[in-house]
């Protein structure tokens, strides 16, 4: 094991709700030198005793900047972890806070502009001045309408309001960043997986990213 680590060949988990980003990192646990980071979802339902993501889902107007704002913290918290594993796989990242969810209540009305310029501001400072960018992006591509049954089925209690149109919004963020490449500051490969499948079959949709993902532990680990 390379004591002396330096920057670990880092891997975003990216997709909409209900895509199997979990399942996914779930999938990684059997391999010892990868570090997985989770999306700090817990922290989310209970700050201090508050549930943030069931009062943005409840009023997002009043709360999405308020919600927006933790999560950047949480998910700096990840990118910034020292991890002593050559492979570190984090579910999200900065760049979907950016360029999907904030964007989409941006564009939504949800945030007031100057709402939306400081969070801009804070995403801008932080990609400017940290090391947060990813060697590879998983894409777990998805259609809306098989998230939204899953949504529904997983049965989360804080989504099940969550309306269909809201998912084709976040998908086609999603694409725009992943397939369209529109954000240039996010320069990292992206590896599409086809995340419709249902569990049964899905695990060989995994096996393809495993090779990419565990060649680098490989690699980091033998040099
Ligand atoms: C980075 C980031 C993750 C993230 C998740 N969410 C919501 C979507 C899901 O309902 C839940 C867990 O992913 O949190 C959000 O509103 N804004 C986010 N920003």
């Amino acid at each position: 094991m390379n004591s002396i680590q330096t920057k670990p060949f880092t891997v975003f988990v990216e997709g909409n709700i209900g895509s199997g980003k979990t399942t996914f990192l779930e999938h990684f646990r059997q391999f010892e030198d990868i570090t997985l980071l989770t999306e700090p979802v817990e922290e989310w339902r209970n700050l201090k005793g508050w549930n943030l993501l069931d009062l943005m889902y409840k009023d997002p107007a009043k709360w999405a900047m308020t919600f927006q704002s933790y999560v950047s913290l949480t998910m700096l918290d990840m990118h910034r972890r020292p991890t002593v594993t050559p492979v570190k796989l984090i579910e999200r990242s900065l760049f979907s806070a950016r360029y999907c969810f904030v964007e989409h209540m941006n564009r939504s009305g949800t945030l007031h502009p100057a709402q939306f310029a400081v969070l801009d501001e804070w995403f801008r400072f932080i990609q400017h001045n940290i090391p947060i960018e990813a060697d590879l992006i998983v894409y777990l591509k998805t259609t809306p309408s098989i998230v939204h049954e899953r949504i529904k089925k997983r049965a989360r209690s804080e989504e099940q309001c969550v309306p269909l149109s809201y998912i084709e919004e976040l998908h086609k963020l999603h694409e725009d960043w992943l397939i369209h490449r529109v954000h240039a500051e996010c320069p990292a490969p992206v590896l599409v997986l086809d995340a419709d499948l249902d569990l049964s079959q899905i695990t060989d949709e995994y096996k393809k990213s495993e090779h990419q993902i565990l060649r680098k532990a490989v690699n980091v680990v033998m040099n």
